[in-house]
């Protein structure tokens, strides 16, 4: 049976000036984790902020007791050097570091410190360093990479190299408020036809409109920005969205 829905609110539409309060009322309000996008400027053209603010926010919600728990901080690195900032998201207690693929494979990343370049740093090394430094790692793939370069990755027998969760983006990464993207969910379809309990987040355009075609194809883990954080009720649309997906559970 695939797993359980997971709720996962992106705080990119909350109000940055209460960010705080925004965290822990969307929790009361019935979200599992919150999710946490980071992004560079370089690897997408926006730009969000830093483990010094996640330090600030993490203090406003309960840690999670276990993997997948409550409270976790879901924190998706649209940076182009995810290995450089590993340490630095641990610390401030992030829970679940979710990097690209993309970024990952691209050799031409900027120089970094020594020991924490992302160049030549292939997927299952990057996993196993997150692994190591104590956090879940999540492995996120753009609308034009397709899903086959996961297989590898997905198969390691070495357990501590395979990622706990995949992350279909959805929309093109860098904003909130795009449209959904459809043609995406047959990437989902194959992973969970593959992975039967493997959980697969989606990203980007999730709403009422669009949750029961996602939930069809076997995601579990459900981030949405505008629909939670645009909502008069923010509670009803986490509640319709967990229904959504748990209402398809063992039918997939
Ligand atoms: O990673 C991203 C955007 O790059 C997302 O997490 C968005 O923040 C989702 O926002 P909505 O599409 O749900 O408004």
């Amino acid at each position: 049976m695939s797993p359980p829905a997971i709720i996962a609110p992106s705080i990119l539409s909350a109000d940055f000036a209460e960010l705080g309060k925004a965290c822990s009322d969307t929790i009361a309000q019935g979200a599992d984790w919150l999710h946490v996008d980071i992004m560079d400027g370089h690897f997408v053209p926006n730009m969000t902020f830093g483990a010094p603010v996640v330090t600030k926010i993490r203090s406003h919600v309960d840690r999670p007791t276990g993997a997948y728990g409550k409270g976790t901080f879901d924190c998706h690195m649209m940076i182009s050097e995810p290995k450089r900032w590993v340490r630095d998201f641990q610390k401030a207690g992030c829970d679940l570091y979710c990097f690209h693929y993309e970024a990952a494979v691209d050799s031409t990343a900027a120089d970094s410190p020594a020991g924490t370049s992302s160049a030549k740093t292939s997927p299952k090394e990057l996993i196993r360093f997150i692994h190591e430094n104590g956090m879940q790692a999540g492995i996120a793939v753009k609308p034009k990479t397709s899903v086959d370069v996961l297989w590898d990755i997905l198969d390691n027998p070495e357990e501590v190299e395979r990622p706990d969760m995949v992350l279909v983006m959805t929309v093109e990464p860098g904003f909130g408020g795009q449209s959904f993207m459809a043609s995406e969910l047959p990437k989902v379809t194959e992973l969970r036809k593959r992975y039967p309990e493997l959980p697969i987040e989606v990203d980007g355009g999730l709403s009422e409109k669009t949750i029961d075609q996602a939930a069809d194809a076997g995601a579990n883990v459900i981030v949405a920005g505008s629909a939670v954080f645009g909502a008069a009720d923010p509670g009803d649309v986490i509640k319709k969205l967990r229904e959504a997906v748990d209402g398809r559970r063992g039918k997939l």
